[in-house]
C-alpha cells in the first residue's frame, strides 16, 4: 500500500507542481502551500486505503504526514533540478536545490572567493542558488545594472533586517519610491556642495598628518621622535577608518566622531562591524529573517551591537535636528543632511524612522568603502618601492606641500598615476565585491540572447568581472599604468572578446582594460551617489600623506597572510595593516 500510494502521490504532486511553478521559482509561502497540498492528498489517500484498519489510525496519519513532507520536498528537488526555468544554466547541483550553500559561504565569510571559483569553473553565467544567476560577461552589464535595466528592482537581499522600523533609501525596493528619495540625496552631492565640503576634508587630513608626525621616525637622524617603542608604526586599516568616519560624520551632520584627534575608534565603528554579520546572513537567506530574533538570542554581542548602532544613529539624528534651527538661519555650514531632509518634490515628507535609517546609511555607506580603498592602495604601493616613488614624484609635481591643497591640483591630466592607483585598488579589491542583486520584472527579461523568467535574482559579480583576464590583461597585478592612455600602447596582444572596432584597438594595447567591466561603484539607477566625493577624499588623502611621509610594511608584517585573510561581511573585512612611517625631510 505504502509504495503504491507514494508513487501515485509523487506523480500527482509532480504534475501539479509543474503547472504551478513552471514559470518561476516558488516563494516560501508557495512551497509550504505545496507541501500542505501533498499532505492532504497523502492523508486522504491513506484514509481510504486504511479503511477497515481502525487501530492503525494515529500511526498511519503520522506516517502520511512524514510521507507528504518528504514527497513535497522531493518533488521540489526534482523540479528544481530538471524542470525549473533555470535548469539549463550551469552550476553546482546542490546550489540548484538549495540557497543554503550560498548562505553557508556568507556565514564563513568567504563568499567573494567562492563566487570567483564558481565563475572560473562554470563560465560566464552560474546558477548560484535555485533562483539566482550570477554573470561576468561585459556584454550584459548594461542590461543588468546600466541604462537598459530601468525595470529591474533591487532583489530580496535588500529586505535585510526584519526588525528595522523603516527602509533607508538603499534598502527601499520599490522603484518609484527609490527614485524620489534618491532625488533628495542628489542635492547633497552636487559639484557646488562638494567644493564647499572640500576644505573640511583637508582639515581632517591636517589632523591626521599631525598625528602621524608625532609617531614618525625623524627622517634626518633615523631616531624616533617619540619615546614609545612602537614609534613609527601605524595601523593603516585603523587610521583610514578614523579619517573616513570623521569626514563622513562632519559632512553629513556637521559633527565628527573625534577619532583622528583621539587616535582610537568610536563605539560607532565597533557596533557597525558587530551588527553587520548577522544582517548579511539574514539578507542572503530570506527564510532566516522571521527567525532573526531567535538567532540573535544565540549571539548577544551581535544583538547589542545592533541596538548600539541604532541608538547612536538616532542620537546623531536628534542632535542634528536640534541644530536645525541654527542651520536654517544660515549661521552654520550646511551639510548633506540639510539637503536630504529638506522637503523635495516627493509625494510626502520622510518619516522620522526613515530619516533615522538614512542617517545610518549616510555614514556607513560613505565611510566603510573609502577606508578600505585607502588601505588597499597602501597594500600594493608598499610591495613595490618603484610604484610608491613614482606616485610620490607625481604628487610632488602637483603640490608643493605648503600652499593649501585643492583637489583641482590632482585632476586626471595632472595626476594620472594617482588615479590609476585608486582605480587598481578598487578593481582588485572592490569594497562591495559581490554582485548587486536585482530581480527580474513580472514579464521576465532578455539578458544577452536568453530569456530570464520573472522574479529571478540576477547580478554581475563585481570582483570576478574585474579580475577576468578577458577584460583586464594580467588581471591579478596592480598596474596603475593600465589607466594611462599613453602607457597602454604596446605590443602585447589582448585576450579580450572584442565586439567592435574600438575594442579591437583596445586588445592591442599593452595593458588591456575594458572600462565597462570596471564597476566598483556599480552603474545605473542605483549607482553610488558618493563616487565623486570618494575620489575627492582618496586623492586628497594620498596627496597629503604621501607628500609628507614614506611608508613600508612594518617588520614582521605578513602581506600574503593579510591578503589571504580578507573576508566578506556585507563589504570586505580586513585585518590590521601595520606600516612603518618616516617623515620626509
Ligand atoms: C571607494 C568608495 C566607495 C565605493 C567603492 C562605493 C560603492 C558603492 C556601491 C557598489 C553602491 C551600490 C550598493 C548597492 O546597490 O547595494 C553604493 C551605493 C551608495 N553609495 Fe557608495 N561607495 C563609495 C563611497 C561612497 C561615499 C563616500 C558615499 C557618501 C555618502 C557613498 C554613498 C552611497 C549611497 C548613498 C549609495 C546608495 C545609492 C542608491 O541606493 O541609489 N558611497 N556605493
Amino acid at each position: 500500500m505504502g509504495v503504491n500510494l507514494a508513487v501515485a502521490v509523487a506523480a500527482v504532486a509532480g504534475l501539479v507542481s509543474h503547472q504551478i511553478f513552471r514559470k518561476h521559482e516558488p516563494t516560501i509561502r508557495g512551497f509550504f502551500a505545496h507541501v500542505l497540498l501533498v499532505n492532504l492528498v497523502v492523508a486522504f489517500g491513506g484514509r481510504i486505503l486504511s479503511h477497515g484498519h481502525q487501530h492503525a489510525g494515529p500511526a498511519l496519519y503520522a506516517w502520511n504526514l512524514n510521507l507528504g513532507a518528504y514527497l513535497g520536498s522531493l518533488v521540489l528537488v526534482v523540479y528544481r533540478l530538471f524542470f525549473h526555468p533555470l535548469q539549463r544554466y550551469p552550476g553546482p547541483w546542490l546550489c540548484k536545490i538549495t540557497r543554503f550553500v550560498a548562505s553557508w559561504h556568507v556565514i564563513t565569510q568567504d563568499s567573494h572567493r567562492w563566487m570567483m571559483k564558481l565563475h572560473e569553473k562554470y563560465g560566464d553565467v552560474v546558477r548560484v542558488s535555485p533562483n539566482e544567476l550570477s554573470y561576468i560577461n561585459v556584454s550584459v552589464v548594461e542590461s543588468i545594472h546600466g541604462a537598459k535595466a530601468g525595470k529591474l528592482a533591487r532583489g530580496p537581499f535588500y529586505a535585510g533586517d526584519p526588525n528595522r522600523p523603516a527602509d533607508s533609501m538603499l534598502s527601499t525596493r520599490d522603484l518609484v519610491e527609490h527614485r524620489w528619495r534618491r532625488k533628495g540625496w542628489e542635492r547633497g552631492f552636487g559639484t557646488v556642495q562638494l567644493r564647499e565640503f572640500e576644505p573640511r576634508v583637508v582639515r581632517h587630513l591636517d589632523t591626521l598628518v599631525r598625528q602621524f608626525q608625532a609617531m614618525a621616525i625623524c627622517d634626518s637622524t633615523g631616531s624616533g621622535s617619540n619615546s614609545n617603542s612602537n614609534s613609527g608604526l601605524v595601523d593603516m586599516t585603523a587610521w583610514a577608518e578614523y579619517f573616513a568616519y570623521d569626514v563622513m560624520s562632519d559632512l553629513a551632520f556637521s559633527e565628527d566622531f573625534g577619532m583622528l584627534e583621539q587616535g582610537r575608534p568610536s563605539r560607532y565603528i565597533g557596533s557597525l562591524h558587530g551588527a553587520t554579520r548577522v544582517l548579511t546572513i539574514a539578507a542572503q537567506t530570506p527564510w532566516i529573517r522571521p527567525l532573526m530574533n531567535y538567532i540573535l538570542l544565540l549571539d548577544p554581542r551581535a544583538k547589542q551591537c545592533g541596538l548600539d548602532f541604532a541608538r547612536i544613529s538616532k542620537e546623531t539624528l536628534d542632535r542634528r535636528q536640534a541644530k536645525a534651527q541654527i542651520l536654517a538661519k544660515g549661521e552654520a555650514k550646511a551639510d548633506m543632511f540639510a539637503y536630504i531632509s529638506a522637503p523635495g518634490e516627493g509625494p510626502r515628507a520622510l518619516t522620522q524612522a526613515e530619516l533615522t535609517a538614512d542617517a545610518a546609511l549616510l555614514i556607513a555607506a560613505g565611510a566603510v568603502s573609502t577606508a578600505l580603498a585607502i588601505t588597499f592602495i597602501f597594500y600594493y604601493l608598499c610591495q613595490d618601492r618603484g610604484k610608491y616613488e613614482r606616485l610620490q614624484a607625481e604628487i610632488d609635481g602637483c603640490w608643493d606641500g605648503k600652499t593649501a591643497l585643492e583637489v583641482s591640483q590632482l585632476a586626471t591630466h595632472a595626476a594620472p598615476y594617482l588615479e590609476g592607483c585608486i582605480n587598481e585598488a578598487l578593481r582588485l579589491w572592490p569594497p562591495a565585491p559581490n554582485g548587486m542583486q536585482r530581480r527580474t520584472p513580472a514579464e521576465g527579461i532578455m539578458i544577452g540572447d536568453a530569456f530570464v523568467p520573472p522574479e529571478t535574482q540576477i547580478s554581475v559579480h563585481t570582483m570576478a568581472i574585474q579580475r577576468d583576464g578577458r577584460w583586464f590583461s594580467r588581471p591579478d597585478e596592480f598596474l596603475p599604468e593600465r589607466w594611462i592612455e599613453s602607457e597602454r600602447e604596446g605590443a602585447l596582444g589582448g585576450e579580450g572578446n572584442s565586439e567592435n572596432k574600438e575594442e579591437n584597438e583596445n586588445e592591442n594595447k599593452k595593458f588591456n582594460h575594458h572600462p565597462r567591466a570596471f564597476i566598483p561603484f556599480t552603474i545605473g539607477q542605483f549607482a553610488c551617489l558618493g563616487k565623486t566625493l570618494a575620489y575627492q577624499e582618496l586623492k586628497l588623502f594620498m596627496a597629503k600623506v604621501v607628500r609628507n611621509f614614506d611608508f613600508e610594511f612594518a617588520p614582521g608584517f605578513d602581506a600574503k597572510a593579510f591578503e589571504r585573510d580578507v573576508k566578506f561581511k556585507g563589504t570586505l573585512l580586513i585585518g590590521p595593516m601595520m606600516l612603518k612611517l618616516k617623515e620626509r625631510s
